[in-house]
Parts: structure tokens; C-alpha cells; sequence
């Protein structure tokens, strides 16, 4: 896709065509059932996207604590509970994810995980259970105050911000709150006051975007990137909001592997810095390599929460993925 002279601020004219760089050719990176493309694609890259019809009207609440919690157990999760009509998406659901760790969230299709990630960002109300986030309970809120918490997760480049540029895409990212952030603890960035924020911003995109070496893509339509390339992107951007926890949804679907290493390299670098990771992802190798704890769902349900050895030694778990549920 190409985009149009004016949508690029600085007056550069972006590459027309596809970026072969190392990763796969551009397309729609594909979401995980399809189903979470109406959170996705309805999104204008904002945290706080409703869904299509799942959000209802629900009361603001305004954040007692804009800084970063030192809570070690930023996110505890006790027994959700979430139906759709007849059926039991996810049954009292517990778990908490420890500060500065990579949490895999893995199952068989079908098994909750998106339902799972919905009820935690606010997505979706569960009908029972709670979702607390450093020490206070956001259950019910909506998810644009879940995620000004610090509670945040990627949000694939929805397609009217493809015939953005990068830069473009990184300047309209929500942006955090002012003040102390993990990137701020761990990067050089200017110590700009609040007037001077639109200037802090703009170095601190491009100290992202450095970061995750898309920096020389800037001037390109995000229309333009490969799937992997979209993916550094979207973390990006999500890394603009101060987020203390990320959640990612298939954060290498669509990736080739020269890509997902440097993928991977990014998220433990971050990891190393303070941020923490609960990861849905469908290939069970790769989490079992780089995640520190595996919870494993099926049929709404937690089946085994340990380290990946004990997971892999799971019979359970084994029945679970060889029983031709996957
Ligand atoms: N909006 C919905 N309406 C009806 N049923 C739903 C809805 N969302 C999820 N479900 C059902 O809830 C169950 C759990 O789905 P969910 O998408 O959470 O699983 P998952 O583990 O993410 O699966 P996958 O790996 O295939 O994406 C499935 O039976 C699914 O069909």
C-alpha cells in the first residue's frame, strides 16, 4: 500500500515500494482466531479501543497513582469467569504474573487465552472473578483507564494509520503519563518539563524507535511494512505510554525468524530493564525458551502454571495438545 504526499509531515516522500529488508513481505499480519481483529481493526492504535459490541458504558474512574508501582506482583488474577451464551470461555481463572518476568500464556485453540487477555484489559466484563493491578482492583474498568494505568497491550496498526508514516504512527501513539517511567529510568532522555513535552515526545520516539532499529523506516507508510516490521511497531508504540506490564497478543505471528530474534532480543532487554511480559503466543517452543513461567489453558481453564521443564514434563499438558484439540 502507498500512501499520499500529505500525510507525511516532514515533507519527505515516503518509498512506494514494499520493504524487502530481512523480513516477510508486507501483509496483514494475521490475528489469532480472527476474533480479536474487531478489537484491532476498530482500533485507532489508542489502548483504549472498545471493542465492537463487548464494551458497555461503564463508569470512569479516575487514577489514584500515575506513577510506577514497585508492586512485585504488578497483576494477580482470581477466578475469572467469563460465558458467552452457553459457553464457558474461561472458568475461574487464576494466576499472578511476577515483575520483570516473561509469563507465557499458552493452550490449545480454543482453550480462553484471548478471553483471558479481554477480561484483564478491560475488553470484555467478567461475569465473576477480579483482575487487580498493583495492588488495586480494575476489574470492570474500561480499558483506556486499565491501560493509562500501566496495564497495556499491543494493538495491531489498524488500516487507516497504515497510510500513516512510522514517525507519524509513533507521534500519535497515546502517550504516558508525565513523570517517572522505566524508559525514562534507564534511557539518557532530556529532562524536559511539562511545556516542554511535545519536544520530550518527539526525542523520545525517536529514541524508541532507535531502540527497536526501525528508526531508519521512519519516513515510510506503515502500510509498507513487513509483518515483522509491524510488529516492532506496534511494540513501540506501546512502549510511548510508560507501560509497567505489556500484554502481547501473537507478538511473532507472521514473522520470519531473522525478525523474531531481534523481536526476542528486544522483549528481554526490556524484561532486563524492570518491564514485565504476559505473552499469548501459539508456538509452545518458542515460549518454553524464553519464558521464565508457562501457564498452560485448556477448555477455560488453568491447566498447569510452572516453570517450562514442568510444563514439558506435564502429562496433562501433553494429553492436552496431542489429544486433537490443537
Ligand atoms: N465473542 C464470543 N462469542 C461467543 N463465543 C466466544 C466469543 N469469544 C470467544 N468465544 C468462545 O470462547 C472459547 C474461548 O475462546 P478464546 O478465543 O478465548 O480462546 P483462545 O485460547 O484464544 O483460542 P485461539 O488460540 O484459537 O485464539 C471458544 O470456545 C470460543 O469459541
Amino acid at each position: 500500500m502507498s500512501g499520499t504526499d500529505d500525510s507525511v509531515t516532514d515533507g519527505s516522500t515516503p518509498t512506494e515500494e514494499p520493504i524487502e529488508d530481512d523480513s516477510m513481505p508486507a501483509e496483514d499480519v494475521p490475528t489469532e482466531d480472527g476474533s480479536p481483529s474487531a478489537v484491532t481493526e476498530e482500533s485507532d492504535g489508542d489502548a483504549d479501543a472498545p471493542t465492537d459490541a463487548e464494551t458497555p458504558d461503564r463508569t470512569v474512574h479516575a487514577p489514584e497513582d500515575a506513577g510506577v508501582s514497585v508492586d512485585s506482583t504488578p497483576l494477580e488474577v482470581e477466578g475469572l469467569r467469563r460465558t458467552f451464551g452457553g459457553i464457558v470461555a474461561v472458568d475461574d481463572v487464576s494466576f499472578d504474573v511476577e515483575r520483570g518476568t516473561l509469563t507465557g500464556l499458552i493452550g490449545p485453540n480454543g482453550a480462553g487465552k484471548s478471553t483471558t487477555f479481554n477480561l484483564i484489559t478491560g475488553m470484555l466484563e467478567p461475569d465473576a472473578g477480579t483482575v487487580r493491578f498493583n495492588g488495586e482492583e480494575i476489574t470492570g474498568y474500561q480499558p483506556h483507564e486499565i491501560a493509562n494505568r500501566g496495564l497495556v497491550r499491543t494493538f495491531q496498526i489498524a488500516r487507516e494509520l497504515e497510510e500513516m508514516t512510522v514517525l507519524e504512527n509513533m507521534m500519535l501513539a497515546p502517550k504516558g503519563q508525565a513523570g517517572e517511567s522505566l524508559w525514562r529510568s534507564v534511557l539518557p532522555v532530556t529532562r524536559g518539563d511539562v511545556r516542554k513535552q511535545e519536544t520530550d515526545q518527539l526525542e523520545r520516539v525517536w529514541e524508541v524507535l532507535d531502540f527497536f532499529e526501525i528508526d531508519h523506516l521512519a519516513d515510510e507508510y506503515a502500510g509498507n511494512l513487513s509483518g515483522g516490521q509491524r510488529k516492532l511497531l506496534e511494540l513501540a508504540r506501546a512502549l510511548l505510554t510508560d507501560p509497567d506490564v505489556l500484554l502481547l497478543d501473537e507478538p511473532f505471528a507472521g514473522v520470519n525468524p531473522t525478525l523474531e530474534k531481534r523481536l526476542l532480543e528486544h522483549i528481554h532487554e526490556l524484561r532486563d530493564r524492570g518491564y514485565t511480559f504476559l505473552i499469548v503466543e501459539h508456538d509452545m517452543d518458542l515460549i518454553m525458551n524464553n519464558c521464565e513461567r508457562v501457564i498452560v489453558m485448556h477448555q477455560g481453564r488453568i491447566l498447569k502454571d510452572g516453570t517450562p521443564a514442568e510444563i514439558k514434563e506435564s502429562e496433562e499438558v501433553i494429553e492436552a495438545y496431542l489429544g486433537g484439540e490443537v
